[in-house]
């Protein structure tokens, strides 16, 4: 759906894209993440027709972005993060306005319009002022605007900022209804809490080039497989401390209570092995878990610049 290659810009002398890749599958709902001044507005204004790349190429359903913008223009609905909404026009009015900015007139206009508006919770705001909707409303309502040509792809730009957290709820609810309608989704944010549970794609931005991407399901396996395995134990610790201590794959040995925390390489079989010496030695054993990891502390991981975190990346790419 979206295939982007070698994207660069520069500002000045700084390299805001440094060779960016990134591909979308079609009806993905893709979560576009980097820390602030990564590059994700500037990919997205490329990626919309308002700014130009220096180099590189954007295709949007086999479309050059570069080539013709109102090819474009159908194709995609942009959700900017700032609302961009025109207060003194009514609920209606403002529909109609953007839905005959598209050939959609008379009747058809309405009937695409109220359509959306039912499907974003508005549909008894119609002849309510922009001006007197809450900010979540407002949001809402932008949605309902970009979908109005019905394009293939939508694009939001942290759509969830500065809303509460029910609006935002219902907001993604809103999202999963749409990708289940069959649309492919790109999000940019830097809530990532919000991103795992939502997306099915995940691309993680820095300093202008993609450094992690893949299915959600995927990166947060080899997530998990970089975490502790915590092993509790009732009886002859002593026992379980000599046998990990012998294992190639144990890294540090930390214990609290009964609890022992194994930094461990190995792989299931690795894992499996390891719990059957302990069994054998009569370890009585009563827990035995790779804690689970989150995207949070993988974004913290990979986004902090210094050289032994690096190395993480680096396998977690490689899938070791
Ligand atoms: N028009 C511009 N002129 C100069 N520098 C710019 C311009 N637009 C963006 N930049 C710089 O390019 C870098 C990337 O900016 P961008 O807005 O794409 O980041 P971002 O990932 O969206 O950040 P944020 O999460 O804070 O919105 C930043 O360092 C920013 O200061």
């Amino acid at each position: 759906m979206l295939e982007i290659k070698d994207l660069r810009k520069k500002f000045g002398k700084f390299h805001a894209l440094n060779g960016l890749d990134l591909h979308i599958p079609q009806g993905s709902l893709y979560g576009f993440v980097g820390p602030n001044g990564a590059g994700k507005t500037t990919t997205i204004k490329i990626m919309t027709g308002l700014l130009f790349a220096d180099s590189g190429k954007v295709m949007i359903d086999g479309t050059d972005v570069s080539g013709g913008l109102n090819e474009l223009k159908m194709k995609i609905g942009y959700v900017p993060d700032f609302f961009g909404v025109y207060d003194n026009l009514k609920v209606n009015e403002y529909m109609e306005f953007f839905a005959s900015c598209y050939g959609i007139d008379g009747l058809k206009g309405r009937t695409r319009y109220m359509t959306l508006l039912e499907q974003v919770g508005l549909e008894d705001k119609v002849n309510f002022y922009v001006d007197s909707l809450s900010r979540g409303m407002k949001q809402r309502l932008c949605l309902a605007r970009a979908l109005i040509h019905d394009p293939l792809l939508l694009v939001l730009d942290e759509p969830t900022s500065g809303l509460d957290p029910r609006t935002r709820f219902e907001f993604k609810e809103i999202l999963k209804e749409l990708k289940e309608q069959g649309k492919t989704i790109f999000i940019s944010s830097h809530v990532l809490s919000e991103l795992s549970e939502l997306c099915t794609d995940i691309g993680v931005i820095d300093q202008g080039k993609m450094i992690l991407s893949g299915s959600m399901e995927e990166i947060l396996r080899r997530v998990n497989a970089t975490n502790p395995l915590i092993i509790s134990v009732l009886g002859n610790k002593d026992k379980a401390l000599t046998i990990l201590k012998s294992q190639p794959c144990v890294q540090t040995i930390a214990v609290k209570d009964e609890d022992i925390r194994v930094n461990f390489i190995g792989d299931n079989q690795d894992e499996a092995l390891l719990l059957q010496q302990l069994v054998d030695a009569e370890v009585l054993v009563h827990g035995f878990y790779r804690e689970q990891g989150s995207l949070e502390s993988l974004f913290m991981q990979i986004t902090d610049h210094d050289k032994e975190k690096a190395v993480l990346v680096h396998e977690i790419e490689s899938g070791l």
